[in-house]
């Protein structure tokens, strides 16, 4: 698949009836499969929401009995109209008036009550069909490999989950039973005309064409402009994403005026694009209400000849009028609402696209089964590993091989982009090995169950993360249903419960986005307590290097001791403390293991990891944690 970026979702669209909108058309992408397609070809991307309508049964059925309904409505009422022209004011007496009118006030309570209810069962398929697209791309999106995430940006993602499926929503909902009851009111308006006067629809059907044909060309050049403003709209709205949520780092940097001012000039240039797209629309809107209206006012202008020369009744041509006006405005309706649809075809067009994006990492067919009793074993067999992102660089692991044997700690040491990460990365599978292999209790990793493989391992990254939520989701987290207990007592363990307990509504507190109400050094440890309640077998503690103060560090450390307690530890190791008490260190440099010792010996050695050693423990590290 194209990186998302290239393919940006277009905003969702608000519109006012009946105004012609070709901003809602779908973006013209020069590299887009839709373009130069046939105008139906470019619907069919909506096919792929069929599933999701037609589970809707009930809806769907509501939805089309009160649509034919209100169509029936509205196409009987110029009947009436001319029957009161006709019979009413030439002597029928008010007897006759006040039946019709009677019928009429009946007629239009019909038509708002189908009215009314075309419209709950529209939009509530609307909103349904899309809870349930959402909920699926969601779904498939957290099962697809980190991989897919280097390529494309988180932003893009969640604009497709938002932006895109909206505008599914409107297209589903409300454009959907617009261009249907657009569509019955324009087939029936027309087969009233020809009923009602053969040789004045001629005129207006002969219209039709030549307000269809400079429509639909017009529209071509409205779209590329609008296209731009979209673009315009998609870079200024990206922008404030990132500098609302880093706004401690733009205001500690002081640097408001210049975000703000790049923001404005965003916001400026999709004003521009969005001012010249209107201008293309308003002389579009101009033009098809010209066409429209003068086709009817040559309607009346004939009709009128006629009247005046006895050969049809101001009835009847009133009743031709109303159905004339009803299809004309169906029909601008209906290229609008085309224009509607076309955009949510590219939205679902873009959602398919994600949807069929196939996790790159992914449990085999049959998977060797681990062993029952899990040991904590790790073996890497001459690893080497290219990120897919990294082009021709040179591979970020080379022939790594190594084992950790059940219960020992063992330290990865070595200078910044040394791959001590992707090492964590590879055991946890979030990408393959280029070549060699890893085995976890004696088992290739790529044979196993992804999710066995994983639940047999607690990470505990350099920065914690923490969502949105209570204490308590943030701990149960990694447990499904974890009970309220185990959750306390796994607190206690990461030496969180005290901190917890002093908060307002203990663990049933609500901790901001990205735990922006805790410490750092709180975040830490709930962090330690969620690695805690796993209680999985391998640990993979990256140790942060960020200063805490004494107390939380002691704190932090002895939480991380306790976790430790009976685990096969691996440690990305930046405290000395740590460093001293691993069973063994691995030196990395370059993706290599250039030596393998306990501190002692390798520091005893005079290579890398005393100068290492020499350089950032003894003087940038902490002995404080002991
Ligand atoms: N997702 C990725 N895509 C492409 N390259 C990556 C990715 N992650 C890391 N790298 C590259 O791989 C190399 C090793 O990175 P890694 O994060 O494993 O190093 P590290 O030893 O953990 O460094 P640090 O101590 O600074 O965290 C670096 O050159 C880095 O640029």
């Amino acid at each position: 698949m194209t990186p998302l970026r290239e393919t940006r979702p277009a905003p969702a669209v608000t519109r006012s009836l009946p105004e012609i909108q070709p901003e809602a058309m779908p973006p013209e992408d020069p590299a887009s499969p839709a373009r130069g397609r046939s105008p139906m070809r470019r619907l069919s991307p909506l096919r792929r929401l069929w599933p999701y309508v037609l589970r809707q049964r009930k809806l769907v059925a509501g939805a089309l009995v009160f649509l034919l309904l209100a169509s029936i409505t509205t196409l009987s009422l110029p009947i009436a109209v001319r029957r009161v022209v006709d019979h009413g004011f030439s002597g029928g007496g008010t007897a006759f008036i006040d039946t019709y009118f009677a019928m009429l006030a009946v007629l239009a309570a019909v038509l708002a009550l189908a009215s009314a209810g075309r419209y709950y069962f529209v939009i509530t398929i609307g909103e349904r069909v899309v809870a349930d697209l959402r909920r699926d791309v969601f779904a498939h999106v957290l099962k697809l490999s980190p991989g897919f995430y280097d390529r494309n940006l988180s932003g893009e993602i969640v604009s497709r989950l938002t932006a895109d499926t909206t505008q599914i929503k409107s297209a589903v909902g409300a454009t959907a039973s617009l261009a249907l009851r657009n569509a019955i009111l324009f087939v029936g308006a027309v087969a009233m005309m020809a009923w009602t006067s053969p040789g004045l629809s001629v005129i207006v059907i002969a219209a039709i064409p030549l307000i269809i044909g400079p429509l639909v060309a017009f529209g071509r050049s409205v779209r590329a402009r609008s296209r731009a403003a979209q673009d315009r709209l998609a870079d200024a709205s990206a922008y404030a994403g990132e500098a609302i949520a880093a706004s401690r780092i733009v205001q500690a940097f002081t640097a408001e005026p210049i975000a703000a001012a790049r923001f404005g000039q965003a916001a400026d240039e999709a004003f521009e694009a969005a001012r010249r797209s209107v201008v293309a629309r308003a002389f579009l809107t101009a033009f098809a209400i010209f066409l429209i209206t003068f086709s009817i006012v040559a309607v009346l202008w004939v009709g009128a000849g006629r009247v005046v020369s006895g050969t049809m009744t101001a009835g009847t041509l009133g009743q031709f009028l109303f159905y004339a006006v009803f299809a004309a405005s169906s029909l601008g309706q209906l290229s609008e609402v085309w224009n509607d649809l076309t955009a949510a075809a590219g939205a679902a067009e873009r959602l398919s696209e994600l949807l069929a994006e196939e996790p790159e990492i992914r449990s085999p067919a049959a998977p060797s089964p681990l062993p029952a009793r899990a040991l904590g074993s790790v073996r890497f067999e001459n690893v080497s590993f290219r990120y897919p992102t990294g082009g021709a660089s040179a591979p970020t692991l080379e022939s790594l091989s190594f084992e950790v044997r059940p219960g020992e700690t063992v330290a990865l040491v070595g200078p910044s982009g040394a791959g001590k990460s992707t090492v964590f990365a590879l055991l946890e599978r979030f990408y393959d090995p280029t070549t060699g292999r890893i085995l976890v209790d004696g088992v290739d990793i790529r044979q196993a169950d992804l999710h066995e493989l994983r639940r047999r391992m607690a990470l505990v990254p350099q920065e914690a993360v923490v969502f949105a939520g209570t204490v308590r989701d943030n701990i149960g987290f990694g447990v499904d249903g974890a009970g309220a207990d185990a959750i306390e007592r796994a607190a206690e363990t990461a030496h969180a419960a005290g901190f917890v307990r002093a908060m307002p509504e203990g663990f049933e507190t609500a901790i901001g986005e990205r735990g922006v109400t805790l410490s750092g050094g709180q975040r830490q440890r709930l962090a330690i307590a969620r690695a805690v309640l796993r209680d999985a077998p391998i640990l993979l503690l990256d140790e942060a290097t960020s200063a805490l103060d004494a107390e939380s560090e002691v704190l932090v450390q002895r939480a991380l001791e306790r976790l430790m307690e009976g685990r096969t530890t691996l440690v990305i190791a930046h405290r000395l403390a740590t460093i001293l008490k691993a069973d063994r260190i691995l030196v990395l440099d370059g993706g290599r293991i250039v030596e393998e010792g306990t501190h002692e010996t390798l520091v005893a050695r005079g290579g890398l990891y005393a100068r290492l050693a020499d350089l950032q423990f003894s003087q940038g590290l902490r002995p404080a944690a002991e």
